[in-house]
């Protein structure tokens, strides 16, 4: 592979240069990476031993791949000074920034060739999910690439549209917050029912990786492995029913019905 810039060093940018190194599907030289933050570009040049720099139009200069991983709301001011040389060098560009359409990101960058990802924070350990759509300039070994890029972050799923993104934006990329969120409500109730804070937390989160592993890993669905916990009479009996008569289902269809909404709000809002 030649050489890809990622403009913006932050947490994702991090994640996915940590994974192409760890499974060696690219060298750090062949990385460019441009971020404003001095001690953000000394932290990735350590870690990792990638080319850093202050000014974004270097980083791109030699790249055949631009990873745009800035905060959505820098995406505009970043791109435009860079449109003479992409439109010129047309490389392919990764978006993995929330709310920006495909639309937006060739008016500002003057490219064709884009792919629009929405991936996850457990990118970070190599267990991210990924959902990715392409322009339809994308010829098939650019959107391999593509692919074999954020596979190195963990697994990628192909959209059949672009509007697909918003629900992938509430499902997997809001998504880890949702299973946080339950954790730390579970580690209060067991510190309410007299445990110490150490021993809930212990717990919880063994627990969480423990469900999580077996669903990832189990030939049976999760109701399948619900009910195997649920013994008739017994305590997971009276805590579903509890979750199920508080309407938990329709709490999570709410909110990530509230998610796929901002997430058309951001598209709309950030499209100017
Ligand atoms: N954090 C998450 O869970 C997810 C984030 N995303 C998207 O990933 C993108 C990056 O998010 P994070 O890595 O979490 O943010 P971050 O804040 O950790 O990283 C953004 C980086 O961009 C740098 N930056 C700011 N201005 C710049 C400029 N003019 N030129 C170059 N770099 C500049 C900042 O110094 C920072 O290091 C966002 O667009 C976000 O929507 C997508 C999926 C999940
Ligand atoms: O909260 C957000 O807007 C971003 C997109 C998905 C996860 N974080």
């Amino acid at each position: 592979m030649s050489q890809i810039a990622f403009i913006g060093g932050g947490n994702m940018a991090t994640a996915i240069i940590g994974g192409l190194i760890r499974q060696g599907e690219v060298t750090a030289n062949a990385i460019r990476v441009s971020d404003p933050g001095e001690q953000q570009r000394q932290n990735l040049a350590q870690s990792f031993g990638v080319q850093t720099f202050a000014d974004n139009l270097e980083a791109v200069s030699e790249a055949d791949l631009v990873i745009l991983a800035v905060k959505p709301q820098m995406m505009k001011t970043v791109l435009e000074p860079l449109q003479a040389t992409l439109s010129a060098r047309q490389p392919l560009i990764i978006s993995i920034a929330a709310g920006i359409t495909l639309a937006n990101l060739e008016k500002w960058s003057g490219c064709r060739n884009l792919v629009r990802c929405m991936p996850n924070t457990p990118a970070l350990l190599g267990v991210g999910a990924t959902g990715m759509v392409a322009s339809e300039a994308v010829e098939i070994e650019q959107r391999t690439l593509a692919d074999r890029l954020m596979q190195a972050t963990g697994i990628t799923v192909w959209l059949k549209s672009e509007q697909e993104i918003d629900a992938v934006t509430a499902l997997s990329g809001s998504g880890p917050a949702y299973f946080f969120l339950l954790i730390e409500a579970m580690i209060e109730s067991g510190v309410k029912l007299g445990l110490s804070e150490e021993t809930s937390r212990q717990l919880a989160l063994q627990t969480a990786l423990g469900a999580g592993q077996m669903a990832a890993n189990a030939d049976v669905g999760p109701a399948e492995l619900r009910r195997r916990v649920t013994s008739p009479g017994g305590t997971t009996e009276r805590a579903i029913f509890t979750f199920e008569g508080a309407h938990l289902r329709d709490i999570v269809d709410a909110a990530m019905q509230a998610a796929n909404d901002r997430a058309g709000e951001l598209n709309r809002l950030l499209g100017d």
